[in-house]
């Protein structure tokens, strides 16, 4: 069952409101990384709310309770739960998204305010979270607007979940769904998920998601004098904290990425032909990776290699130090603290119970070796799992038909780098399929500075998700 012509014909004449209504979705500064912003991220699970109450669905708010940051308790943003239709003829199809963003600072190198969304004349939708991941979330309320306004059934019943923590560990979310899947819950009944929240491989290919990495974040904390020194007094007197952290964190990967702690990179088989091979099918180009990246510096001048990197390796990645000295001018401070962020991707069969162990012995060895006065602890921060799914489902099926159907092209079947890690909550608590349909392109740069979504992404990604929604109520009778 194709989408009605009519809905189509919808989405492209709303597409100015539809931007607009995005316009008014970024310019929410639900950062949920940032306890000062924390109230902004409270605001916009109203703002979802009430937009999809309007267009008819069934909306609730789960409190997910509180978190402890910095020993301060802060109050966690609820969950958007939503339901429209119950016909036992249809399947259910559960929606998830998230309505919290990265942070952003036009200081970060943004070229435009990153909270007010900028419409370029070629098309680019610029401001933060426009695609990662208000755009997407967008895409289903553009959906049910068409259904309410004109008064037309879905073709499928329709379940929503909507979080606001999804950048910052999903605090809380893993227990609601384990608690809404179980009889009587929001998720009974539910046939399949759809998760519209990561990208393209390039400008021009569709594609659907069949995996993710996990995660493990930590925070490497280096500690010895009561206060910042005077570099000048005490240079070459005292155990710096700073040069022990920046040996330790020297130590966890290669320039080449290798992956230092033993026993990690080690944990994932090795590919062989029969496997890269699908990575050789993609339509991916290194020349695509250095359009997204803006510099010709892959690891690899071969595609395979830098496409598995991505999607079938474990990678760690080096993210920052808090307390070290970053301003303009040359501070001359020994400091007193200093906390280094690090974070490993994982594949499986890598968990964070499997991974963890092994950081945490390293990270105690290597410390040891310094021969150090320092204090030194490493925290876990935040994890999840990796996930696989399976695309031999009628759930692909149905995303295959919908993006042969709007885009007239075989989409890219990828695993993703990123990760999601209520995904495998899904997957195992409701023993349904589940996919990855994205709205947008490979150069979107989600997390970096100017994030955009392009006008066409959002508009055929509208008519995509809704197109997708008809395939399955087609497919699967
Ligand atoms: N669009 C998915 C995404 O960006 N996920 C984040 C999740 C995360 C975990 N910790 C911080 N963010 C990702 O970085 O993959
Ligand atoms: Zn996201
Ligand atoms: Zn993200």
């Amino acid at each position: 069952m194709a989408a009605p012509k009519e809905f189509l014909d919808f989405v492209d004449t709303k597409a100015d409101f539809f931007i607009q209504r995005l316009s008014d979705a970024v310019a929410i500064k639900s950062v949920s990384g940032d306890p000062q912003y924390r109230s902004k991220v409270i605001e916009m699970s109203h703002w979802i709310k009430d937009q999809f109450s309007a267009v008819g669905v069934e909306t609730v708010h789960r409190d997910l309770g509180k978190q402890t940051v910095e020993g301060k308790e802060l109050q966690l943003p609820p969950a958007v739960l939503g339901r429209l239709g119950n016909d036992p003829g249809k399947k259910t199809v559960l929606v998830y998204g998230h309505f919290d963003v990265q942070p952003a600072n036009r200081s970060d190198g943004w070229d435009t305010e990153p909270f007010e969304l900028t419409v370029k004349e070629n098309g680019q939708l610029i401001g933060r979270g426009s695609s990662d991941d208000k755009g997407p979330v967008l895409g289903w309320l553009n959906i049910l607007q068409y259904h309410h306004e004109q008064k037309k059934e879905l073709p499928v019943n329709f379940r929503c979940c909507f979080e606001g923590m999804e950048e910052s560990g999903s605090e809380g979310l893993d227990a609601l769904v384990e608690r809404e899947s179980k009889p009587g819950g929001w998720f009974e009944g539910v046939d399949c998920v759809c998760i519209s929240d990561n990208y393209w491989l390039n400008t021009r290919t569709p594609v659907i998601t069949y995996g993710l990495r996990g995660l493990t974040y930590f925070k490497l904390i280096v500690e010895g004098p009561a206060r910042d020194l005077h570099s000048g007094v005490f240079g070459r007197m005292v155990h710096e904290p700073m040069t022990d952290l920046i040996a330790l964190m020297s130590k966890l990967v290669d320039v080449k990425g290798n992956i230092l702690i033993p026993d990690v990179d080690n944990m994932v088989s090795i590919a062989d032909d029969k496997e890269r091979e699908l990575y050789e099918r993609l339509d991916y180009s290194i020349a695509d990776v250095e359009s997204a990246i803006g510099s010709s510096t892959t690891l690899s001048s071969d595609k395979v290699e830098v496409a598995m990197g991505r999607m079938r390796m474990p990678s760690l990645s080096l993210h920052g130090i808090e307390g070290a000295f970053y301003g303009t001018g040359a501070k001359t401070v020994i400091p007193a603290k200093v906390i280094g962020k690090f974070s490993i991707r994982l594949v499986p069969p890598q968990t964070p119970d499997n991974i963890n162990p092994l950081v945490e012995k390293y990270i105690n060895e290597e410390f040891a070796k310094l021969g150090s006065k320092n204090k030194c602890k490493l925290e876990f921060e935040h994890g999840g799992k990796p996930w696989v799914g399976d695309i031999s489902h009628w759930n692909y099926e149905a995303a295959q038909r919908a993006t042969r159907a709007v885009y007239g092209k075989e989409p890219d079947m990828t695993r993703e780098g990123g990760s999601i890690p209520v995904t495998l909550t899904f997957a195992e608590s409701l023993g349904v399929n589940v996919l990855l349909l994205p709205m947008g392109r490979g150069d979107d740069g989600a997390h970096s500075t100017n994030e955009k979504l392009d006008r066409s992404n959002f508009i055929e990604g509208t008519k995509l998700l809704g197109t997708y929604l008809y395939e399955i109520a087609a497919i699967a009778k």
